[in-house]
C-alpha cells in the first residue's frame, strides 16, 4: 500500500484544496482530476511496459517504454467520475467500465448494494479500481469482488482518502490488491463518514445532491 501525502507535499496540496469546505464544485472537480492523474502516474509500475525502439529527431535510435496492454479502468459512481477522467487522461487507451453501488446504513453497520454494471465479460489483465472514498470498505469489496470474477489477474485500488478501518478490512478481504491513497484518516462518524475527510465527494465533485 502507499500514501502518496506521505511521499509527496503536492499530494498533500491536493488534500489541501479537496478538503477545504470552501472549495466550490467546479474547483473541487479540477482537483479531483489532479488526484486521478496523479494516482495514474505513481502506481504505473504496477502496469505491464514494454521495451519500444524510437528514432530521436538526431536519427539516432534509443529505447523507451510502451504499455504492453491497457488496464482496465473501473470507477465507481459518481464520486468516482473525476477522479476516473484524471486517470483516463493519462492512459487515454485504457478501456472504461463501470458500476453504481448503493450504501445501506442499518443498526449492524454498511451493506452494500450494486445496482448498475457496465464492465466487460472477461477481463484477465490489470484492472485499475477508482473511488475517491474507502470509508467503510464495504463498497470497494463488492466492487473487487466482481472485478475478480471477470479474470483480472491483478487489481489496483486508487483512492483519494481512507479511513483506517476500511483499509484494514479490505486489506483482510483482499491481500493481494494493491492500494493507492493520497491520505490514511483516522475515523469514521456515526454515519460512516471519514473524519476529517472531505465530506460527500459525490455531491462535492457533481455539484448536486441526490434525493
Ligand atoms: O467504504 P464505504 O463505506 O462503502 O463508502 C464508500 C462509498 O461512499 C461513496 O459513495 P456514496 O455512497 O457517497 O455515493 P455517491 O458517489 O453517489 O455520492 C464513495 O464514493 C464510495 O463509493
Ligand atoms: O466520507 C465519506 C464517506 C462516504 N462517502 C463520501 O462521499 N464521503
Amino acid at each position: 500500500m502507499r500514501v502518496l501525502g506521505d511521499e509527496l507535499p503536492y499530494a498533500r496540496w491536493l488534500l489541501l484544496k479537496l478538503r477545504d469546505r470552501r472549495t466550490d464544485s467546479p474547483t473541487f472537480r479540477y482537483y479531483m482530476r489532479e488526484a486521478g492523474r496523479l494516482l495514474a502516474i505513481m502506481s504505473s509500475a504496477e502496469l505491464e511496459w514494454t521495451k519500444e525502439s524510437v528514432t530521436t529527431p538526431l536519427g539516432v535510435q534509443t529505447e523507451e517504454l510502451n504499455l504492453a496492454a491497457p488496464p482496465l479502468l473501473v470507477g465507481v459512481l459518481g464520486a468516482a467520475l473525476p477522479l476516473l477522467e484524471g486517470f483516463s487522461e493519462v492512459y487515454p487507451q485504457a478501456p472504461v467500465g463501470l458500476v453504481a453501488a448503493r450504501r445501506l446504513e442499518d443498526r449492524d453497520g454498511v451493506k452494500v448494494e450494486l445496482y448498475y454494471r457496465r464492465l466487460p465479460r472477461v477481463h484477465e489483465g490489470v484492472a485499475v479500481v477508482l473511488d475517491p472514498m474507502l470509508a467503510t470498505g464495504r463498497t470497494l469489496d463488492r466492487v473487487i469482488s466482481e472485478v475478480k470474477s471477470l479474470g483480472s489477474g491483478k487489481v489496483i485500488v486508487g483512492s483519494v482518502i481512507a479511513s483506517k478501518q476500511g483499509l484494514s478490512f479490505i486489506l483482510s478481504r483482499h491481500p493481494d490488491v494493491s492500494i493507492y491513497t493520497l491520505a490514511v484518516d483516522p475515523e469514521l462518524n456515526t454515519s460512516f463518514f471519514i473524519v476529517p475527510g472531505l465530506g460527500d465527494a459525490g455531491d462535492r465533485g457533481l455539484g448536486v445532491s441526490p434525493p
